[in-house]
């Protein structure tokens, strides 16, 4: 990584940002609900690259729709924007939470996140242990290498409530049955959530609001730095572990530069300096509504943070022209 805090992203991408990630959400709702999951994939993809290539950045997709064999497009290594400007990489997920959008089920977003050249986590698809909380707790509070219950004893100590008062969230996978079971020994809560581990993660943030303390378990990598990206500018602790459990894994990491598959990212590892983070809501979520399909507009509900002035943006934006999305 060669990104220092000084390289300040230029503050007219906070709004230029929020397009891109309105102009895919858009794409993706009008595919909502009908059970395709590739479709709505596509048709974010198609809307986030042809609205990022607008953009007056020199990008480079770091964390992207997959590796360049197995993604046509947004594929990690793939030049974005029109070539003049900053040197910028970006993770991005046009669709993130494919079976939740097809299905009409919350929490699914479009999600982009910008920095200074090489200041994002350069992570193969795989899967991450992960861990997150929100700000207002000692560095350090949390660690992935701990037993899910005292990170939970920990966390409940710190924020002066009883174990059984804190909420965990995870995905529920199969794999998730002794963490899980281990969560529940504690006497905590656990929001099982179906997709969608970045707006799961970001949840931490705002507890009061959310009901979410903690974000525990295994999703993708992708998802975990995307979510670290947007950590950073609100406040908060992530750690992240790859998991890679074959020798192909492993290979790929070492052509991205991880030596160490065992090594424990902490947040400013996976995202750092200046970042600027925006999701739109595809579906209806905690965080975020969905588009809003009128008769004479669309509505658009966007978040834009920014870590260099740890500021977060809600914006509704009402599109009266119909037209520029194609329909
Ligand atoms: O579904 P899996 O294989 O358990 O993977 C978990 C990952 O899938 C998601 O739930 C949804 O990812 P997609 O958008 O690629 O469908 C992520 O949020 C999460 O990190």
């Amino acid at each position: 990584m060669s990104a220092t805090s000084l390289d300040r992203i230029d503050r007219g991408l906070t709004i230029e940002i929020a397009r891109v990630t309105e102009r895919a959400a858009v794409a993706a709702a009008t595919l909502r609900g009908r059970g395709d999951e590739k479709a709505a994939d596509q048709a974010a993809v198609d809307a986030m690259r042809s609205e990022l290539n607008t953009l007056p950045i020199d990008g480079r997709i770091v964390i992207g729709e997959g590796e360049r064999d197995e993604a046509p497009m947004l594929f990690i290594g793939e030049k974005v924007g029109t070539g003049h400007g900053a040197a910028v990489d970006i993770a991005l997920d046009p669709l993130e939470g494919t079976t939740v959008c097809a299905k009409n089920l919350p929490n699914s977003l479009a999600v982009i996140a910008i920095a200074a050249r090489g200041s994002l986590l350069n992570a193969p698809d795989v899967y991450m242990d992960k861990i997150a909380i929100g700000p207002g707790y000692p560095e350090g509070l949390i660690d992935l290498s701990r037993p899910a219950p005292d990170n939970l004893e920990a966390l409940a100590k710190a924020k002066g409530v009883k174990v059984q008062e804190i909420t965990a969230c995870i995905l529920d996978r199969p794999r998730h049955a002794q963490l899980i079971e281990d969560v529940r020994s504690t006497g905590a809560a656990i929001r099982l959530i179906g997709d969608g581990d970045v707006a799961g993660v970001i949840h931490t943030s705002d507890p009061d609001e959310t009901g979410i303390d903690i974000y525990l378990g295994i999703g993708g990598a992708p998802e975990g730095v995307l979510a670290a990206a947007a950590l950073l500018c609100v406040g908060g602790q992530m750690q992240g572990r790859l998991r890679l459990d074959t020798l192909d894994k492993r290979a790929r990491a070492e052509e991205m530069g991880i030596s160490d598959p065992h090594r424990i990212y902490s947040l400013q590892d996976m995202a750092r300096g200046d970042v600027v983070f925006a999701a739109t809501g595809v579906t209806d979520g905690n965080l975020l509504n969905g588009v809003r399909f009128y008769r004479d507009r669309i509505e658009t509900h966007t978040v834009v943070m920014r870590s260099a002035t740890k500021t977060y943006r809600e914006i509704v934006a009402r599109h009266y022209d119909r037209g520029k999305f194609g329909l």
